[in-house]
């Protein structure tokens, strides 16, 4: 069988694809990014292979060039993507938003800087609030960003920002919503793998006076800075970012001493990192027990009390970013004024971790997985929307095409065992009971397995439930909470205010609280008109010019990209320009002079609607 003729050069969209397939979308993809065209769009859906190097097209002549111009009048690119949510928010005064995906390392959080910069640039104010939502990055960045083994700037949250316009389309301000840092990488990290930037940062770019008086020293002393045997990154320089982040810092209003309080958190939680058992407070060796007369302490083993203290540091690490981005907002988020004639419209950036799955997979994984559930179900129904709008728009009588709906794989997440308390093991069986039946959850082969299996939308993930439980109360002792209410620390109260205020012990989950936040989002996003950027990544060296085909496929998979061509199968796959149809098929035609730029009138027309009906 020979390749359809699109295949031979690439297409700019992939929705022109003669063979709209895994592999004929592949090696579209190849083609385009052996020439150095990283973008390819499939629709709307904007496709960005990493190129792991400098190109040159994201210059301000690029800029201009792709300001208030139509969405493919150009090549594809993320600057188009960017103009287009803002014209259409101006036109349609609708609010906008881009749904930035991909797995660690493909691209994501530069997509999501170069979206801003774009923004910030055609909003065209220069504005001391532009650059303050810009500035914001550097700080988000030391605190939730990391050097792991996928990406040496890796982000360990995931993030909306929110960027409000007025009705001229300038910035008037904007909002982060963050979900979900990875607290464990602050006690642990992986071989090759970094703690958060920002102590090493805050260790190499801090005046030694100051460092002095919080006992500080170097990298390398730290337990909690060496678990992964690497405390710099290549192609980092920890004492630039330092001061880049000093200024960023300023910039969004902290003062010098909401910086010295950070610092001396951060500096307390590496002290406690080095503290050996024998040496903690009894609120960290012994843990008291109320029983129906009285308190009594129960010694600790020394296991149970580094997990006590590692579970205060996450705490204090978890809580400080929250009140860090709250922070950040105070200073560029604007309530909208009471005049009920002023007009906000806003372009929201979703940059959120990708489906994962792991040689182990635990309560995080399934958290994340959860959210790209919901995405998924958001842009299958958006893309299915267009797809029936398309008919709609051509006069073409159709019928309901079936489409994969991942509902009921959000129904066995979503309902009540995920939430259960208790222990793991109670948790499993009531799994067992409730879905053991269905094909959409895996119980575990035996009574000794703790692995359970859920078909998700990009295939099947086995998850470990051992410490689901745990990790998902995320409760600090009383004895900690007591410890903290007696502390002299400001800070430290201060983001610890809703444990300490409230004597009903009862903070809600963290699967429950990322439900909420994710509800929240979905409604955000339901009101907006969507774009999607998909990232992919070509290769797990960080290679330039370097296309790992089985890898590049599994991400198109995962992406949901495939489901995409397979409602376009379900549907009408093949779709024509006029031009195009009449170029092909115009041997067809009775009529024998028929030059698509020349001949255009009606008398062709009714024969190609009669080729047409022959033809289907
Ligand atoms: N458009 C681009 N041009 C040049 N380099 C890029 C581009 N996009 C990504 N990179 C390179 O790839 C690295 C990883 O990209 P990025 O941090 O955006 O990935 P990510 O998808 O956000 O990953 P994570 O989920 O781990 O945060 C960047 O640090 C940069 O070196």
């Amino acid at each position: 069988k020979s390749m359809h003729p699109t295949s031979v050069n690439g297409v700019d969209d992939m929705i022109r694809l003669g063979d709209l397939n895994e592999a004929g979308l592949l090696r579209n993809l190849l083609v385009r990014f052996k020439e150095g065209a990283i973008y390819t769009y499939t629709g709307s859906i904007l496709v960005a292979v990493n190129p792991y190097q400098l190109l040159p097209i994201y210059t301000p002549e690029q800029v201009e060039l792709y300001t208030d111009r139509r969405l493919g009048d150009l090549p594809p690119h993320v600057f188009a993507i960017a103009d287009s949510c803002f014209f259409n928010m101006r036109r349609n005064r609708k609010d906008q938003c881009c749904i930035i995906s991909g797995e660690s390392g493909a691209g994501k959080t530069e997509s999501t800087k170069l979206m801003l910069q774009f923004l910030a640039a055609v909003s065209g104010q220069r504005s001391w609030i532009e650059q303050q939502i810009l500035e914001a990055n550097p700080i988000l960045e030391a605190f939730g960003n990391a050097k792991t083994i996928r990406n040496d700037n890796s982000s360990r949250f995931g993030k909306y920002i929110d960027i409000h316009f007025n009705k001229n389309g300038a910035i008037e301000g904007a909002r982060f919503e963050q979900y979900l840092l990875e607290k464990s990488r602050v006690c642990r990290q992986a071989p090759q793998e970094r703690n958060y930037h920002i102590f090493y940062c805050m260790l190499m770019g801090m005046p030694p006076d100051q460092k002095k008086i919080l006992s500080l020293g170097h990298a390398a002393e730290y337990n909690y800075l060496t678990m992964g045997q690497c405390t710099t990154c290549e192609g980092r320089d920890d004492i630039k970012e330092y001061a880049s982040f000093r200024s960023a810092m300023k910039i969004l209003t902290f003062t010098e001493n909401d910086t010295w309080e950070i610092n001396k958190l951060l500096a307390a939680i590496l002290h406690l990192g080095n503290v050996a058992p024998n040496a903690l407070d009894v609120s960290l060796t012994q843990r008291s027990l109320m029983t129906n007369r009285e308190s009594v302490s129960k010694p600790l083993t020394s296991a149970q009390a580094v997990d006590g203290r590692n579970a205060f540091v996450k705490a204090i690490y978890g809580r400080l970013f929250v009140w860090i981005v709250e922070k950040i907002n105070s200073a560029i988020y604007k309530p909208p004024p009471d005049d009920p004639k002023h007009i906000r419209l806003s372009i929201g950036l979703l940059d959120i971790f990708g489906f994962e799955n792991f040689n182990n997979n635990s309560f995080e994984q399934l958290c994340i997985n959860f959210a790209n559930e919901q995405l998924q179900q958001f842009f299958v129904k958006h893309v299915f929307k267009l797809e029936q709008q398309e008919y709609a728009r051509e006069d073409i009588i159709w019928n309901n095409i079936e489409f994969n709906d991942n509902q009921r794989t959000l129904d066995v997440l979503a309902v009540k065992p995920l939430n259960v308390l208790g222990t793991d093991a109670t948790m499993l069986n009531k799994m067992n009971q409730v879905h053991g039946k269905g094909d959409i959850y895996m119980p575990p082969k035996n009574n000794h397995d703790t692995q359970f299996g859920i078909r998700h939308f990009a295939g099947v993930v086995y998850y470990d439930c051992k410490g689901f439980l745990e990790k998902n109360r995320d409760t600090l002792s009383n004895d900690v909470i007591q410890l903290i209410h007696t502390s002299s620390n400001k800070l430290l109260k201060q983001i610890f205010h809703n444990e300490l205020s409230t004597t009903e012990k009862r903070v809600p989950t963290l699967c429950g609280q990322f439900r909420q936040s994710l509800d929240s989002l979905m409604k955000t996003l339901t009101t907006c008109q969507p774009f999607f950027i998909r990232c992919i990544k070509p290769n797990d060296f960080k290679k330039p010019m370097l296309f790992d085909r089985e890898l590049c496929i599994r991400q198109l998979r995962y992406s949901g990209m495939m489901e995409t061509i397979r409602i376009r199968k379900a549907g009408y796959p093949i779709r024509h320009t006029f031009e195009e149809f009449l170029e092909r098929y115009r041997v067809l035609l009775k009529s024998s002079v028929c030059d698509p730029k020349t001949v255009r009138d009606d008398s062709v027309l009714f024969d190609m609607n009669l080729v047409l009906q022959w033809f289907l």
